[in-house]
């Protein structure tokens, strides 16, 4: 690859909050380094659309408390198709842009890790934005800590209701494959039972515990379930479990995209603005085909490859015994 001139920068995939002040970072790190960058609209289909425009320090003035992404983001079918991604080259060669970051989730890297080997000499710098935290080599992605703080304050308004009542609530959370909003905020909210895609959750165990629970003098019992569990939604497992036990009261809450918006937290703004700027660093430093990520407190690169292997090691053993024990 030749010298670094011009950056692309894309959001794609579902929005995570951290994006607008990783896009911040990444304008301003680019421009302080006197290079060009360019702002691509809709994740992969404004490549292929052509929808881009030159960004400037003021294009990302006063975006650090916006949720959503202000470049927009899209899930693109055509990206995964072998024209697409040419006339998404074509694009990019014609504006004379000779890098890109990416930010998203596993598909989003994907996509980025396909294109950088049919295309090398445009270098791509990944960074983990995802409520879902399902990357490898990152301890957390851009969106799950506002995401996870977010759900907590529906359980806590929940558990208000539930509790004067006596009532049995079945919460379902985001994470078509990742049960880690599911976990960290049962934990934080003090849920009684946690159905996750990871880990199947044999209902005549769930009902044994409930009732449980019951002869334990408890008034309300909250059971959250991510989106991806094996059993189905929590209507599907609300069902199941109603047939099974009879001394609550059943009701379900689907939280739904209320999760995914809203103001990023200072942690997510921190570590999108960390991460935006190591992105352009990496790319000044020759790397290309790798994802940003925070390791222990430290931004540590990681191969695209790495990132997208599995991720069930952030269902920390002592996090899943200690959501049971904790709720007895
Ligand atoms: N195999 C692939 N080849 C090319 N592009 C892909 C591939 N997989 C995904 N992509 C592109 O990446 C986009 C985003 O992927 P996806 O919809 O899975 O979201 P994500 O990045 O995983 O984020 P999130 O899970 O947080 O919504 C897709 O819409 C598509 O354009
Ligand atoms: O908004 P969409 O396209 O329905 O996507 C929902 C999916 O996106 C995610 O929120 C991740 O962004 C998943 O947790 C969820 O399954
Ligand atoms: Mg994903």
């Amino acid at each position: 690859m030749g010298k670094l001139s011009k950056i692309g920068v894309l959001t794609s995939g579902g929005d995570a909050p951290g994006m607008n002040p990783c896009i911040r970072a990444v304008v301003r790190t680019a421009i302080y380094h006197k290079l060009g960058v360019v702002g691509v609209k809709q994740g992969y289909q404004g490549l292929i659309d052509n929808d881009m425009y030159e960004m400037t320090t003021r294009s990302v003035s006063n975006i650090l408390d916006f949720g959503g992404t202000i470049l927009k983001t899209a899930r693109c079918a055509d990206f995964r198709t072998d024209e697409g991604m040419e006339i998404a080259y074509r694009n990019l060669k014609a504006k004379g842009i000779d890098a890109l970051v990416v930010i998203g989730g596993d598909g989003t890297f994907t996509g980025a890790l396909r294109f950088s080997k049919k295309y090398p000499d445009i270098a791509v710098i990944g960074v983990p934005g995802t409520i879902d935290n399902d990357l490898g080599g990152t301890d957390y992605t851009l969106g799950f800590d506002t995401a996870t703080n977010t759900v907590v304050e529906a359980l806590d308004k929940i558990r208000d209701t539930a509790d004067a009542h006596d009532r049995l609530f079945f919460i379902e959370v985001m994470g078509r494959d990742s049960g880690c909003i599911a976990l960290r905020a049962g934990i934080s909210a003090g849920a009684e039972a946690i159905m996750l895609p990871e880990k199947e959750t044999a209902i005549t165990e769930l009902v044994e515990s409930l009732k449980a629970g019951e002869h334990n003098k408890k008034s309300s019992s909250i059971v959250i379930v991510a989106e991806g569990d094996k059993h189905g939604g929590a209507y599907d497992v609300a069902q199941i479990v109603k047939e099974q036990i009879k001394i609550y009261d059943v009701k379900v809450t689907i939280l739904g995209h209320l999760q995914r918006g809203g103001s990023p937290s200072a942690f997510d703004r921190i570590l999108g603005s960390r991460l935006g700027f190591a992105a352009v660093n990496a790319l000044i430093a020759g790397e290309t085909q790798k994802m940003v990520g925070l390791r222990g407190n430290s931004v540590a690169l990681t191969s695209l490859e790495e990132a997208l292997k599995v991720h069930e090691f952030k269902l920390e053993d002592d996090l899943m015994q200690m959501m049971e024990i904790l709720s007895i």
